[in-house]
């Protein structure tokens, strides 16, 4: 279906019936799309258990679950808000399935029990919110999924050919070059960014896919044609594909071939769509006629309405007769018959991936792509410190070296390197934007940690570099700093590891803290601590033994600050004011104050900065970003 149709639908809200998306118009050659590995894929006695948040009481959360879904199918997990669809669908993808729980039970591909790396070769997973990247096309979005996921053997043409392929079975043929769209500039609707999520997945050949809740957020005509979409390639390719779905309209209803029925975590239904509503009358509950028979079924379980126990008796009922029903006894028998059967063997089954250094090189081009468009990731952060720059300069305009400047040039040395620092925050958005691409890549089996960091670390260096140049070229100058070639690249130097460390402080702690507002305040709050101890607010030879051993050492804006005093005092000396009688009146003492001047390199005595160890400082500096960098990899190393 087109972008115009997909729209008129929507803005009409015509019946989904009037919009049934012509996918013959789609038709394409996917053939390498086509699954024979996995010839079905069922689970029984599945049981998830968590401690109970209240009570901290074991509780099953998900009961003696078991189905089966063959090559060419799509199942439909439905069941009330809080009945277990996520649980389910999560503990048969092989994910978490609920916080701190424990997942029991088999589940199996051709009767044989599958091991989680089986699962990720084998899989895709659709996420609720796909993380997909707002300022790529459509095409760009396909292309990295392949590149990611392609083995070297396919070739680029290939790769490129199967691209267009799924663009044009998704009906994105007319948005390939549209953007997905970012905060600031609009892309892509709502039904095109879940098809294309589900179309970047199946670019990576799943055999079996996972999709969390596909129609969430569209209204009941986009919701069809996305799930006829993902039926019609399910269908041509034989894939196994498993979706949770919330209150679908009739007609969404009608696309799936089978139904588990869940509530309060036990089986209401399992098996065909077309035979339910036959099963439900036949034990007591037939559909009224002209009901939409996913609503029907919903609100028969849906214990949340209950008013007077009624409800809750019913479906207690419902639960009961799925157990003692023959449909549940013919499907155990189903499975039972499939694991003693001859299948096609699956444990020998490998993914082709792509080489080693292929992955570090995708991510670095996506992270380029997405650095120099996202106006969010290094935009906003170039204009602010331009900004930062004028203000500065024309506030510390055009100083020299007469006394009464020193306090203001170290004013300055102060204010920009910390507040350089301290605007780093600007970067965590754009940061838990990638991380969560991270996240849903690496549970699809796509990315690692170490390529992720070495890209993030790699692609960042260039636009920090800009940046340094951009303040210190306005500001250097302005303010009059030591007027000469080595000085103003050393202090570059210096404000460019600054910028580093201050990014690799942002990764560190949005990594840990993946929610924005606890990142930008933990991120927030360590810079306002590095401030308070880096030896200008309070000098080191004053400041207490707690601060100065315990946080002065590890403050990577000490470094800076200090390599920054003596760049500019080290080697330049300044003039006292001269009084009446041919005295001068100095205000730092110096061996110098007998002729009226100060020696800077006295100045710095003052503030317990010693000469001759720019080259410790250089080196710590470059140990703490990699100290940064190192724990920011052990955290997401350790959170599977
Ligand atoms: N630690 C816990 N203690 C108590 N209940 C829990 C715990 N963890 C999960 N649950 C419950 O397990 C149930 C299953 O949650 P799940 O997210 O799978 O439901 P769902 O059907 O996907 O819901 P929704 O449609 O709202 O997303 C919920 O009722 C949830 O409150």
């Amino acid at each position: 279906m087109s972008a115009s149709k997909e729209t008129s639908a929507s803005k009409t809200g015509s019946s989904p019936s009037m919009t049934e998306p012509d996918l013959e118009l789609n038709h394409t050659e996917s053939g390498y799309l086509a699954n024979d590995s996995v010839q079905n894929f069922s689970w029984h006695d599945l049981q998830v258990r968590v401690k109970d948040r209240a009570t901290k009481a074991p509780l099953s959360i998900l009961t003696e679950a078991a189905g089966l879904v063959k090559a060419g199918e799509m199942l439909a997990i439905m069941g009330p808000s809080g009945s277990g669809k996520t649980t389910l669908l999560n503990a048969l993808a092989h994910r978490v399935a609920a916080a701190g729980a424990t997942t029991t039970g088999d589940i199996c591909a051709n009767g044989q029990k599958l091991t989680l790396q089986l699962v990720r070769d084998l899989s895709g997973y659709v996420e609720q919110e796909d993380a997909l990247i707002g300022s790529l096309t459509v095409r760009e979005t396909m292309i990295f999924a392949a590149r990611l996921a392609l083995p070297s053997t396919v070739s680029k043409q290939e790769a490129f050919r199967r691209v267009d392929d799924l663009i044009n079975s998704f009906g994105l043929g007319s948005q390939a070059n549209t953007i997905v769209g970012t905060p600031i500039k609009k892309g892509l609707s709502g039904g095109q960014k879940k098809r294309l999520g589900v179309s970047s997945r199946l670019v990576t050949n799943p055999k079996i896919l996972f999709l969390d809740e596909p129609t969430s957020g569209l209204d009941s005509a986009l919701s069809l044609e996305v799930c006829s979409y993902i039926k019609s390639i399910g269908q041509r390719n034989n894939l196994v594909i498993i979706a949770s779905i919330h209150q679908p309209s009739s007609t969404t209803f009608q696309q799936f071939d089978k139904l588990c029925l869940l509530s309060g975590g036990k089986t209401c239904y399992f098996g065909p769509v077309a035979e339910a509503a036959a099963y439900f009358g036949r034990i007591g509950y037939p559909i009224p006629a002209e009901t939409n028979s996913a609503e029907f079924f919903l609100d028969l379980i849906n214990t949340d309405l209950d008013k007077n126990g009624e409800i809750m008796q019913r479906t207690e009922h419902v639960c009961e007769m799925w157990n003692k029903s023959p449909e549940r006894t013919h499907l155990h028998e189903s499975i039972q018959k499939i694991s003693e059967g001859s299948s096609k063997d699956l444990l020998h089954y490998k993914a082709q991936k792509p080489g080693v250094w292929t992955r570090p090189f995708v991510l670095l081009h996506r992270s380029w792509i997405k650095s120099y468009r996202d106006i969010m990731a290094y935009g906003i952060r170039f204009a602010m410190y331009f900004g930062l720059a004028v203000l500065m300069g024309t506030v510390f305009l055009r100083f020299n070296t007469e006394q009464q400047y020193i306090q203001p040039y170290i004013n300055a040395i102060f204010f920009g390197s910390a507040f350089m620092s301290f605007m780093a925050v600007a970067y965590v958005p754009a940061f838990l934007e990638d991380l969560n691409t991270f996240k849903q890549e690496r549970a699809n089996g796509l990315v690692g940690p170490l390529s992720f960091m070495v890209s993030n670390f790699i692609i960042g260096l260039p636009f920090l570099f800009l940046i340094t140049i951009l303040f210190s070229v306005i500001e250097y100058w302005m303010s009059n700093f030591r007027p000469s070639g080595s000085g103003f690249f050393m202090w570059v130097a210096w404000l460019f590891l600054d910028l580093v460390a201050a990014e690799s402080l942002v990764v560190l702690v949005s990594s840990t803290f993946n929610v924005f507002v606890v990142a930008l305040a933990v991120t927030a709050f360590l810079n306002g601590l590095w401030m308070c101890v880096d030896g200008f607010l309070v000098p080191m030879n004053t400041l207490n033994v707690f601060w100065k051993y315990v946080f002065h050492y590890i403050d990577y804006q000490a470094y800076v600050f200090q390599g920054m005093m003596v760049n500019e005092f080290e080697s330049r000396v300044y003039e006292c004011v001269k009084v009446a009688g041919g005295a001068y009146q100095c205000n730092y003492p110096s061996t110098l104050n007998a002729v009226g001047q100060i020696r800077g390199a006295d100045v710095l005595k003052v503030f317990s900065i010693e000469t001759g160890l720019q080259g410790t400082w250089f080196g710590i500096m470059i140990g703490i970003i990699a100290g940064y960098r190192l724990l920011a990899y052990l955290v997401l190393v350790l959170r599977k």
